[in-house]
Order: C-alpha cells, then structure tokens, then sequence
C-alpha cells in the first residue's frame, strides 16, 4: 500500500462518450471516487446518447503522441487502461506506443476493455478481429464480457468461461477476466484465469483461476459498467493489490454502484461510482474450486467477534522451553510453530506440549502438522493457504480440533471464511524478519476494511507486531494480536508478554 500522499497515476487511452456514462468519462469518476489521479489519452469524440451512437470522429495520432510526450516525464502512468480504439492508426501506433512504454515504465500494467460494440447498440471500432488480436500480446488483463470473448476468440456460445479466458490467454494476454453480466443466469459471475501476471508458473501448475458469484442487480443505470470494471481494476492494481483482490474489490465496486437505482426503467442512466467499497453486502461470494471440500463449522474458540470477551495475546513460539517459559504466565492462547525437525523428535515435542497447555488450561494450537495433532489431542491446528492443500479437513473437524488459517487479503479472506474456521488470521500486517511474505503485506488500512468484511469468527492480527505498533492493530478492534519476534527477541520476554497484555486490557 502506497505511503506517501502522492496518488498511483492511471492512463486511461479510450474514447469520449458526449452522454457522460461510458469511456473516459467512467474512467475519470471511477478513478476520483478510488483516489488515483487518471490522465485521459482520449482516441475519439463520439456523438451517443442513451439511445445509439450517432458518429465516432477519431483524434489524430499526432495528438496522441503529443499527449504521450508531454504526460510521460510528468506523470508516468503506473496502469494504462485501454477502451475503445477507434481505426488502424491506432492500433498500429498504441502497438508501438506500448512496446516503448514497457521499457521505460517499471511495473507498467496494461489493462485492455476490448469494447467493439457499444451498450447503446452501434459499433465503436472498425478494427477487424485480426488487427484486435495484434494487441493482445502486449496485455497484461484483458476483461471482455462474454459477447466480445466470443467475438475474439471465435469460439461458440456453448463454450466455457474457462475455455474463452484460456483461448484468450493463449492469443497472448497474461490474464483475462471474463464478464458475466450480460449472461442469461440469475446471478452475476466472472471468471478470471491468470497465466502469469501475478501468479509465477509452478512446475505442476501453469495457471491459477478465480471465479466471484454475484446476487443480479436488476437496475437501468449501468451504463458505462463496463468501463468503470476495467478503470477500478487498474486502480486497484495501481494500489498495489493483487489481481485475485483487485477482481474482488472490483466486482464489489460494481455491484455497490449498481445497487444505487433498482428496478428497470425506459431510462438509460450512467453507472454510478460510490466510492471504496466497504459494506460486506456488496462483495461477492468466492466460488471454490473443484478440491475444496466444505464441511461442517469447525469447533468454535468459545469466544466470538460479537462477544465482549477477545482473545488476547496469542504468541507462537517454536519450543518446549518456551512453553515452558510462557504458560505460567497464564495465556489465552498459544501456537507452537516447529519448522524443519526430524519427525521423531517432532512427535516427542508435540505429546509433550499438548500436555503442557492442558496443565496450565491453555489453548494451545499446533502448526502446520495437523496429523499429529489430532494424534495427540491438540486443542487446535493453525493452517496456511499452502497447507489447506494437503490437509484432510474433514478429518480435522471430525475429531472435534479447532482450526485457524492463515488469509492475506479480501479474496483468500472471503473464502476461508466458508470454511468455518475457530478463527481466521490476516497477515502480514507489518514487514516481518520472520517468514517471507513479500507482495502480501497488508497495512492498518486493509486489515480495517477487511474487518468489516468480518462474521462471528475471530480473527487475529499477525506480522510485524511489537509494542510500539501494537495499540494501533489493537485499535482496529481485531479480537487477537499473534506476535513471534517482538516475545522471543525481547530483552524480557515475560515484561514484553505483560506489556502487550497491559495494552489489550486497556
Ligand atoms: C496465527 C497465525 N497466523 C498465520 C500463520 C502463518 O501460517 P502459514 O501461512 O501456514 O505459515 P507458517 O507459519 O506455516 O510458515 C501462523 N502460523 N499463525
Ligand atoms: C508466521 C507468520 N505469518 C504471517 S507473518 C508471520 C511471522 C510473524 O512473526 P513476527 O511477529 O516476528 O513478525
Ligand atoms: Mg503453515
């Protein structure tokens, strides 16, 4: 997340919609209500109103390269979204523009809303489906509805949003998103496949997808949706979300701007930007995927986000001795984290640990090795994202052990939540010495919003907390604070422990 007061810069190189829903006109509300500053490359002067598009004038590519030249050493962009191009022109001098763009900008993003037809009926581009494809190469999303997926990809209307967004990727975008508000089902779903924008191809793996499910709004003032779903994608990524919440983020933006007007009228009215999206009714539901298998809520911790009573203090320590050290002083809770043991050894400290807690009346969760912890009736076991793979969480929850797991962000965060877990982690609030979590970095900003994106389930703080940051985490109203270093590396450990205590209590 950005720091300094200096807002991400958002190109938007689409054209102007006179009726003031579409184009550069949604480009430059969505971008304001989202607080990126969005400079307008604007390809045509469309005539349109509500009813049809009357004419398209395209401005020269003089004009466009003047632009380029002038915004370029003043405000770099950090996205570039791009809509209608109305000729070959532009096409052949966007292609060029592109390619020397991506040179000089680091971290440059493409965004490409492939409009061809407009909502108002009328064509907006002359460009053959061949010329079109000659851009794809040089796209990092795409986000087509399903009309214009078809229209690129050539394929019929009986095929998948799968096989689309991977015939699309395949024609060289890194990811696309495809749209599914034109489709005739009862709610509103997209899909999005990324092949390597923010996802790096694993051995096994070659492609991640995401799919959100939305109730339909059923509204007349939509127009320029579209655009606006392509401009707060590029402000999203532009803040430095990943794709998977920037396309949660951004189907809640839609649906919270559709919800404004219900009901169908004669009326054509402009989509409506209403800002950060905050309120939970708006966000979608995750669709897993094919592996996930739901099961029965886990056992609860006995202390909810509604009840008055939190948690507390949750430290994860990586030995006996700690155990040893930490649960005189009567703790809440606990997690022991053991990386890289032989697995005799393993065992060992496993049965002795549980019996520990148990003594002192602890919670105490083990990390990671969840067999074992079943085996030796620990009173929960904490799982990341990685882990939920290969965990049985039937089993889990079958033998009656609580679960927490590990979320970074909106979308690993809604769906874990309809895993039912005893709670849920955000993390890493803070840079971390501890594990690596580059890219996942959350800030106070983020686990605020994503608190309100809470149910009954607890969740807890992790990452980079010590004493100086921890009123503020506190603040947020998050139920507990899970701490390594600032305990472990403490001068005093047990002083540390009471101090954060101290400050939970307060
Ligand atoms: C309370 C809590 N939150 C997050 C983690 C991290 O779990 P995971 O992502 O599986 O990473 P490792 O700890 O296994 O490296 C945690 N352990 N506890
Ligand atoms: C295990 C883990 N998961 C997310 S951040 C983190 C490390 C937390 O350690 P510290 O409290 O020392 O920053
Ligand atoms: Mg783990």
């Amino acid at each position: 997340m950005p720091t300094s007061k200096k807002k991400p810069v958002l190109w938007t190189i689409s054209g102007s919609d006179c009726s003031g829903g579409a184009g550069i006109a949604a480009d430059i509300k969505t971008g304001f209500s989202l607080a990126v500053e969005v400079c307008t490359l604007i390809t045509a002067n469309t005539v349109q109103n509500s009813q049809q598009v009357l004419s398209i004038n395209p401005v020269n590519i003089d004009v466009l390269q003047q632009q380029v030249d002038a915004l370029l050493p003043d405000k770099p962009p950090n996205v570039i979204k791009i809509g209608q191009v109305a000729n070959s022109y532009q096409l052949n001098w966007l292609s060029l523009t592109l390619i020397k763009l991506k040179q000089q900008v680091a971290d440059l993003t493409v965004i490409y809303d492939p409009v061809g037809q407009a909502s108002v009926g009328g064509y907006l581009s002359s460009l053959t489906r061949a010329e079109l494809l000659s851009l794809l190469t040089l796209v990092d999303i795409i986000t087509p509805n399903l009309q214009e997926a078809r229209t690129l990809t050539g394929l019929s209307s009986q095929a998948s949003e799968q096989a689309l967004a991977t015939a699309i990727c395949q024609l060289g975008a890194k990811a696309c998103i495809i749209k599914g508000g034109h489709s005739q089902k009862h709610t509103c779903d997209d899909y999005c496949l990324d092949t390597g924008f923010h996802y790096i191809p694993q051995a096994t793996e070659h492609s991640i997808s995401y799919r959100l499910s939305s109730h339909r709004y059923h509204t007349s003032h939509s127009h320029g949706g579209g655009c606006s779903f392509a401009s707060a994608l590029g402000a999203f990524i532009s803040q430095g979300y990943l794709l998977r919440d920037a396309f949660t983020l951004t189907k809640a933006f839609i649906n919270q701007g559709l919800s404004v007007y219900q009901g169908e009228e004669s009326y054509y009215g402009a989509f409506e930007q209403q800002g950060w999206p905050r309120e939970a009714e708006y966000f979608p539901k995750v669709i897993p995927d094919a592996e996930t298998k739901l099961t029965a809520p886990f056992a609860s911790l006995g202390t909810g986000r509604q009840d008055d009573k939190k948690l507390g203090l949750y430290p994860v320590i990586d030995s006996l001795a700690w155990l040893e050290r930490l649960l005189p002083l009567g703790l809440e809770i606990i997690q022991l984290r053991i990386k890289n043991t032989d697995p005799a050894t393993l065992e060992q400290i496993i049965i002795d640990a549980v019996k520990l807690a148990r003594s002192y009346n602890t919670r105490l969760f083990i990390n990671d090795h969840w067999q074992l912890a079943i085996k030796h009736g620990a009173y929960g076991v904490h799982l990341g994202q990685e882990d939920l793979h290969s965990a049985n969480l039937a089993q889990i929850q079958e033998s009656g052990l609580r679960l927490g797991i590990s979320t970074h962000g909106c979308y690993e965060f809604l769906r874990a939540q309809q895993l039912k877990p005893s709670y849920l982690a955000i993390g890493a609030i803070f840079a971390t010495q501890t594990k690596d979590m580059t890219g996942q970095i959350q800030g106070l900003d983020n686990l605020s919003r994503l608190l309100a994106l809470a149910t009954d389930i607890p969740v807890v703080a992790i990452g980079g907390i010590n004493l100086e940051r921890a009123a503020k985490v506190w603040q947020t109203g998050v139920d507990s604070m899970a701490v390594v270093t600032a305990i472990t590396l403490a001068a005093e450990p047990e002083q540390a422990v009471n101090r954060f205590r101290q400050l939970m209590a307060g």
